[in-house]
């Protein structure tokens, strides 16, 4: 990369988010971070038991993660992030300088269904679903972000990536 990116993959539960962070991170050679890995015990235990977050739950967990973006934007490096981030309130959390990018991936309830109900070993249960795709709000028109159709394929999905982020954002191709 010419500049370091801080990409943040944005979403659903079930829309590819960690999948697609993981795999732009090894091409890219950054970090990656699993947004759900920080989660207090208290919020996996909710969302096991089909009780949505409210704002309260997640404020905390979305200020840890804001405290590793800022630590990545001091040390000027590069990182992806795999995190819900549903409403505009917290993407202002976790940041709009100029250097970060969210990357929000779009699917329909029923196929987010089908992978979230074929996903083995994870805590978030479908009946969540309806409740996380209510409280979505989608990138606005000032939020540096790029909307993509998690349908694609992820080779298609990185590529498609790449060739919208400026060069200086992320000089670098799939
Ligand atoms: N682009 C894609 N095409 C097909 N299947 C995908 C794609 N992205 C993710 N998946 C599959 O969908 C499921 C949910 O993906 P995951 O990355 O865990 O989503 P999230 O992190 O947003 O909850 C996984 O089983 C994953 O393998
Ligand atoms: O803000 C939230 O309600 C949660 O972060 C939620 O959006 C997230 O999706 C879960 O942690 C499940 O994890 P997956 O997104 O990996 O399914």
């Amino acid at each position: 990369m010419d500049k370091p990116s801080i990409l943040v993959v944005m979403g659903v539960s079930g829309c590819g988010k960690s999948t697609l962070g993981a795999a732009l991170a090894e091409t890219l050679g950054i970090a990656f971070f699993e947004g759900d890995e920080f989660h207090p015990q208290a919020n996996i235990d909710k969302m096991s038991k089909g009780i949505p977050l409210q704002d309260e739950d997640r404020i905390p967990w979305l200020n840890s993660l804001r405290e590793i973006i800022a630590t990545h934007l001091q040390q000027n490096t590069g990182m992806v992030l795999s995190c819900s981030a549903l409403k505009r309130s917290y993407r202002d959390i976790l940041g709009h300088e100029p250097s970060i990018t969210y990357i929000c991936l779009i699917l329909n309830q029923h196929s987010l269904s089908n992978r979230v109900m074929a996903r083995t070993n994870h805590f978030m249960p479908s009946s969540l679903l309806a409740s996380q795709l209510q409280a979505l709000e989608l990138p606005q028109e000032d939020e540096q972000s790029i909307t993509l159709d998690a349908t694609l394929p992820i080779s298609t999905l990185k590529q498609a990536l790449f060739d919208s982020l400026k060069p200086t954002a992320c000089g670098t191709s799939a």
